[in-house]
């Protein structure tokens, strides 16, 4: 049991989300930092609308928090590794003066995440060509993060072309293990896969990140039903806080502690703040972890 070799987040996309910024755009960094103390997390990710270094510091001193990592949106394939990584080294830089430990990167072309098309039926997929390029792309990804003292954790996401867990084996096969390692995201898997344990078995040694994301089995149903967007879906409430909706992280949780899994576990709850009110969403998943993970699993 390693209960201690964990680290708690909490997501600013509860209170504002970077792929619609005009949702939540009032909650300020101020408040959500201090929801995330009165919540009792010791961290979060950044956020599109958190300020510069200096002030940022300042701000998560004063709270005695933590930055885990960083979303980093990639474009391998279609603008080529070189103008990847200029904009990559900026970012990597930015996380270590932060003190982050991950970069988190999300392979973006010909993604649908942003657009209005079906997120159930219309995810792209690359060529054996694309995958190829890809992969290189993510390994020199991987050295430059590695230069910067962080590890490149790869975030699998609904609507892209590596989604599915077929498609995260192909990307682990042909990536560096010692520089490409894995973001584990409970939602994103769960919706694409209708479960979540195959891919933690199968890649344990690879997840240096996990989101826990929970999923309402109706509202995903009834997304499917209306041929509903990523956006639209997440708007609709396809995705909660742990314990408020259908996956079973107790399994999850012994699981991580049984292969001494170390680092942070952030809770990452996209809804809309207006009809979920982010304080109470956050209270609600410290009360789950609390009662149900960390008394109850040994
Ligand atoms: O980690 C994440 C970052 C978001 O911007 C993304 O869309 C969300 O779904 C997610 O899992
Ligand atoms: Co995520």
């Amino acid at each position: 049991m390693a209960h201690q070799d964990i680290k708690w987040g909490i997501a600013p996309i509860g209170w504002r989300n970077d792929d619609m910024p005009e949702i939540g755009k009032d909650n300020t960094l101020g408040h959500l930092l201090g929801d995330i103390c009165i919540a009792g997390f010791e961290g979060t990710e950044v956020g599109g609308f958190f300020p510069e270094p200096a002030i940022l510091k300042k701000e998560l001193a004063l709270r005695n928090l933590t930055i885990a990592g960083k979303w980093f949106s990639s474009f391998i394939i279609r603008d080529g590794i070189d103008e990847v990584l200029k904009a990559f080294q900026e970012n990597c830089a930015y996380l270590q003066e932060m003190g982050a430990s991950v970069a988190v990167v999300s392979e973006q072309t010909y993604s649908i995440q942003g657009t209005s098309k079906n997120v159930f039926k219309e995810k792209p997929y690359f060529s054996d060509e694309e995958w190829s390029k890809l992969a290189e792309g993510l390994n020199s990804m991987g050295e430059m993060a590695a230069r910067y003292d962080l590890k490149l954790v790869f975030h699998h996401h609904l609507g892209t072309g590596v989604q599915t867990l077929e498609e995260i084996d192909r990307l682990m096969e042909l990536t560096d293990p010692d520089k490409v390692h894995l973001l584990y995201d409970t939602g994103h898997i769960y919706v694409s896969d209708k479960e979540c344990l195959p891919l933690l078995k199968k890649h344990m040694n690879r997840i240096e990140h996990v989101h826990f994301k929970d999923v309402r089995n109706p509202i995903m149903n009834a997304c499917k039903e209306k041929n509903y967007s990523f956006m639209d879906s997440f708007l609709e409430g396809m995705f909660t806080v742990p314990g408020d909706g259908d996956i079973d992280f107790t399994k999850v949780y012994e699981e991580l502690l049984a292969e001494e899994y170390k680092g942070w576990i952030v809770i990452e709850a996209e809804q809309d703040p207006e009809k979920a009110h982010p304080l109470e969403y956050a209270l609600k998943a410290r009360k789950y972890l609390d009662t149900e993970l960390l008394q109850k699993i040994k």
